[in-house]
């Protein structure tokens, strides 16, 4: 689907004059096709170097396959990708050397039911052919501490929570020192604790400065977590924009409670000054509620004329549009908003 509003016309037009050459990750044109299927259409990803990047599309918008092309397990149709300001264009040594800095979680490790967090670790350590023997149980030890699961590090994994289970994948991302981390749907599958410990770890990762792109399709959780955000919607990044910026440049609409029945003049009055999308709204005891979007009209105009067309207006007010209504515009009903 086109973006068919004005918001996502500006948040894409932003996108385009962007220019961090510092960022962690960068893509230009990134595209990949599956036959006939395009998963994933002309993606320019910006991620600012210190960001919590929530990568946000419901589920089969592309988010997985980017995030396979930018870690270079599969490679793109066309595009590029920079990781840490360096071009991945194959499987050479530089690129190995930078995938190193790099701790990602796409499809979870398969763990070792039997085995206590620990020894799972090890295990993963050993498998490791970069990895440093001498300073293994140290760094093992470094990341369930990260993670805040040392003093849980001789159980069993089986006996582990959802929330620990997962904690102790995002270990097995940190074994060594990283800049940039990619977690592809963390919560997905979690409880709801389990899903506050995850986005708490993230939190904490943050503050020690890695950069972190968080893919979800929960808008719930992207604002709770995130402090930029990448909108997907059928393969196409249709916003990119910090949080805050998305919140100020929402559309704000207006409020206004009155006892006008009948024939209510209150939409056709709103209508008239150039407010849009007016809808009213019954409530109980002859009461009845208009909300319009305001755009660019004055809001010091729309009392009096509603006094002036003998509105009764018992309350009025300006209300910021919600993100939900903002993602909703970008990618068209069915958007998840919370799990
Ligand atoms: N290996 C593949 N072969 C064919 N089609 C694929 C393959 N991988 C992904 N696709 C298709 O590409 C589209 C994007 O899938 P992708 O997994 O990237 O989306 P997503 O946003 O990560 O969703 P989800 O959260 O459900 O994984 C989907 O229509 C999917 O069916």
């Amino acid at each position: 689907m086109s973006p068919p509003s004005d918001v996502s016309a500006s948040v894409v037009a932003r996108t385009a004059t962007e220019a961090d050459h510092s960022a962690p990750v960068r893509t230009r044109g990134l595209t990949k096709r599956f036959g006939h299927q395009i998963a994933v259409d002309d993606v320019d990803l910006v991620v600012p170097a210190g960001a919590v990047y929530g990568f946000l599309g419901p589920n089969g918008s592309g988010k997985t396959t980017t995030i396979r092309m930018l870690l270079g397990l599969i490679s793109p149709t066309s595009g590029t990708v920079d990781l840490l300001g360096a071009p991945m264009a194959g499987a050479g040594r530089s690129e190995v050397a930078v995938l190193r800095r790099v701790g990602a979680l796409v499809e979870g490790p398969a763990f070792h039911p039997y085995l206590s967090g620990r020894a799972n670790l090890r295990r993963l350590e050993a498998a490791d052919p970069y990895a440093d023997a001498r300073t293994s149980s140290a760094r093992v030890d470094a990341a369930l501490d990260r993670v805040g699961l040392l003093v849980a590090a001789r159980k069993r994994y089986r006996a582990y929570s959802l929330g620990m289970r997962q904690r102790l994948a995002i270990a097995s991302a940190l074994l060594v020192p990283r800049d940039l981390l990619v977690l592809d749907e963390p919560t997905n599958g979690l409880d709801p604790q389990g899903t506050r410990e995850v986005r708490h770890l993230v939190s904490d990762l943050a503050a020690d400065g890695t950069t972190v792109l968080v893919s979800s399709h929960l808008l719930s959780e992207v604002e709770q977590m995130c402090d930029h955000v990448g909108v997907m919607d059928a393969g196409r990044l249709v916003a990119q924009q910090p949080l805050a910026e998305l919140h100020a440049g929402t559309a704000a609409r207006v409020r206004v409670r009155t006892t006008a029945g009948g024939a209510d003049p209150t939409l056709a009055t709103l209508t008239a000054l150039g407010l849009t999308a007016a809808e009213r709204q019954a409530a109980p005891g002859d009461l009845a509620t208009v909300t319009a979007a305001l755009g660019g009209v004055e809001l010091d105009r729309i009392v009096p004329a509603l006094v002036a067309a003998r509105v009764p207006v018992l309350g009025f007010e300006v209300v910021a549009a919600s993100l939900e209504d903002v993602f909703v515009s970008l990618t068209g009903e069915g958007f998840e908003v919370s799990g």
